[in-house]
């Protein structure tokens, strides 16, 4: 790419925000040029706005700390510096929608990690290497919004990440009843332990919406393109039990799957560690090498040890064996803040990019 692309950053304050800042650093297509906040930030530069709550490991990219930050209401303004932006707002499901449409409206892509619009029958939601057809759904959503380049893609939520690429690498079995449990870190609600220390030593058994997401979510994904609308799949069938445990970063995921046609163990291994999609095909630049890896040791994939496989774009699976009730039984770990948020909404972007869906303005 001979320049790269101007990328804003919508809700670039918060724990995903500073996800995708921290990502995007020396990305090879996209630079950060705007970073839009609440009225409350707005006008400060980004090293002030944020204060001392930078979440990330790594230290906060210089590139960014003096960029003022924009009132995210103020569409038009910010639309006017960028070519695409990431959504990582925090706001109500309605004013979600409407700030993403709008800014679809003046031409501007929005790739999304929030939830609001992963029900809108003609928004793409997408993991790249598992339903990158969806894109599909992109010309008639601009019909309905009457724009030309400007459109809203989403990707799933975070806690499907560890079990529904697995299920899906299987689909020439016919996954059909799938019992999972999730285990899910306190990064995922946007916390550490300093802003939540009821979690430490705790486990918290309810988190908000999140078992629907779960159930239904993966069959979107695995849903197809009907008259510019995504219909979703009618199997498998899921139920889950979605906890909060005492981590800060990494999902996992406890799943019992009954097949119409039962693998053997072997094939299953070999359908997961050979499982590749376009991002890998088009060698995009945050795509993992390897999406999926089993690991045979009987005490892993472990939070502590495993998150970062593949810069945390790579999910990894453990314990499969056969179980007294259902077919098998395993265990998946994805990076919740990574694949499941920031980095797979880049991933979407990269994959965007790729296909013509985002240029330069
Ligand atoms: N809702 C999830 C975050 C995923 O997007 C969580 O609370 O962990």
């Amino acid at each position: 790419m001979d320049q790269k692309l101007k990328v804003g950053i919508l809700g670039g304050t918060g724990m995903v925000g500073q996800r995708f800042i921290s990502l995007l650093e020396n990305h090879p297509w996209f630079e950060v040029v705007a970073i839009a906040a609440s009225p409350r930030s707005a006008g400060k530069t980004y090293e002030e706005a944020v204060g001392g709550r930078w979440k990330m490991h790594k230290a906060m990219p210089e590139a960014v700390k003096n960029i003022v930050v924009m009132n995210v209401n103020e569409v038009e303004k910010v639309a006017s510096e960028v070519d695409f932006v990431f959504s990582a707002v925090d706001m109500s499901k309605e004013e979600i929608r409407a700030i993403e449409d709008a800014y679809a409206k003046t031409e501007t892509p929005v790739v999304s990690n929030n939830s609001a619009h992963r029900w809108t029958p003609d928004v793409p939601m997408v993991v790249p290497e598992i339903n990158p057809e969806h894109f599909e759904v992109i010309e008639a959503q601009k019909k309905r919004l009457g724009t030309k380049r400007g459109f809203v893609a989403v990707k799933p939520n975070c806690s499907i990440q560890s079990y529904a690429p697995a299920l899906f690498a299987l689909k020439e079995f016919g996954p059909k009843e799938v019992v999972a449990t999730t285990y899910q870190a306190i990064s995922g609600a946007g916390k550490t332990f300093k802003d939540w220390p009821e979690m430490v030593e705790n486990i918290i058994p309810f988190i908000g919406g999140e078992e629907e997401k779960s159930e239904q979510e993966p069959l979107r994904l695995f849903g197809k393109v009907v008259d510019g609308k995504i219909e979703k799949a009618a199997a498998p069938l899921i139920t889950t039990q979605c906890i909060r445990v005492p981590v800060l970063d990494g999902h996992t995921a406890a799943v019992f799957v009954n097949f119409e046609k039962k693998p053997t163990k072997e094939e299953i291994i070999d359908r997961w560690e050979n499982f590749k999609g376009l991002p890998q095909e088009l060698e995009l630049p945050s795509a993992p090498k390897q999406f999926i890896r089993y690991m045979e040791e009987d005490n892993r994939p472990q939070v502590k040890l495993d998150i970062d496989f593949e810069n945390g774009m790579g999910i990894s699976m453990g314990r499969l064996r056969e179980d007294t009730m259902f077919d098998y039984k395993f265990v998946g770990l994805s990076h919740n803040t990574v694949r499941g948020a920031a980095g797979g909404a880049v991933l979407c972007a990269e994959l965007l990019t790729a296909q013509g869906y985002i240029t330069a303005k």
